[in-house]
């Protein structure tokens, strides 16, 4: 097998080239209305076309969200596929989020299917729900090390319902969230300068978790923008661990399409944001 430099290496340099920002590409029917195009396989195509040529170029990451490509079956995956190959030929990294989860032995088809270089889907990275228990992820983490791909795994998502599974407390006092994350610190354990197995934590959490985000891997922060959080929300979240933060845009920078020039506008004031949010938690600290 063809192995990549360990994403968590690759996506540290990206971070520091391009800034931490990650874009969603995430064709919600309203968006492709909005943008006057129709419903259908040829306004999902130039929909992805058009955020690729305006960022992949620009962007840390880009992250598809593959419900929104699957939705029109076969030939969606196609463009997927396409969308995914010319993101990945401009210079972003590609995060899909596919958020699989799954007993062992299917999990690594999912694994096969993203993070296999042989595979047409092959990705630089790819979200999973640890909720089937985390050993049930260990075919997507031995994958991903073999390949040089990365996985992020659920935490503290950013939707309201998240808590009520996220928060629960196991026989040994700590909480689900928290587990997680420990499982993630050993799985990052000796990696320099960033390991390859990131968690999702929500920028709408409002305050620092309880669980401790010292991960040594990235953070994958969603809900910046149609959710509500901004970047301001960033210090107070992630404290100390902000320079750590892929913060994720979708629909926030997406409704400025489908002119190119006010995607990249839209997408370097949110990089602008983050940039200066990171820098006043990292500064707090000093
Ligand atoms: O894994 C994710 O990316 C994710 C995790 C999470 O906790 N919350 C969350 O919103 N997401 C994804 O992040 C994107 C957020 O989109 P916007 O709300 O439009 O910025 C969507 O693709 C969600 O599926």
């Amino acid at each position: 097998m063809t192995s990549l430099e360990p994403f968590g290496t690759r996506l540290r340099r990206a971070m520091d080239e391009r800034g931490p920002l990650c874009v969603g590409i995430d064709p919600h029917a309203a968006l492709l209305t909005d943008w006057g195009l129709t419903d259908d396989i040829a306004g999902l195509e130039r929909f992805s076309r058009t955020v690729v040529e305006a960022l992949a170029d620009r962007v840390a990451v880009l992250k598809p969200q593959s419900a929104f490509f699957e939705r029109f079956g076969s030939r969606g995956i196609a463009v997927l596929e396409r969308t995914v190959a010319e993101a990945r030929a401009a210079g972003a990294l590609v995060l899909m989020d596919a958020k699989r989860g799954d007993i062992g032995s299917t999990m690594a088809a999912y694994a096969a299917t993203y993070l296999d270089p042989a595979s047409p889907l092959f990705s630089d990275a790819v979200t999973v729900s640890p909720y089937l228990g985390y050993g049930s992820l260990r075919p997507a983490l031995d994958l991903a090390r073999q390949s040089g791909t990365g996985v992020f795994v659920l935490a503290l998502t950013s939707n309201p319902e998240g808590p009520e599974v996220q928060h629960a407390v196991r026989a040994d006092g700590s909480s689900v969230a928290a587990a997680m994350l420990d499982h993630l610190r050993a799985e990052n354990a000796d990696a320099a300068p960033l390991g390859s197995f990131g968690a999702v934590v929500g920028a709408t959490l409002g305050t620092a978790p309880a669980a401790d985000l010292a991960i040594n891997g990235p953070l994958l922060a969603p809900g910046i923008g149609a959710q509500g959080a901004t970047a301001a929300d960033l210090p107070k979240v992630f404290g100390a661990a902000a320079g750590n933060v892929v913060p994720n845009v979708s629909r926030g920078v997406l409704r400025h399409g489908p002119d190119v020039t006010a995607l990249r506008e839209s997408a370097a004031r949110f990089a602008e944001e983050v940039r200066s949010a990171v820098e006043s938690a990292l500064h707090s600290k000093n």
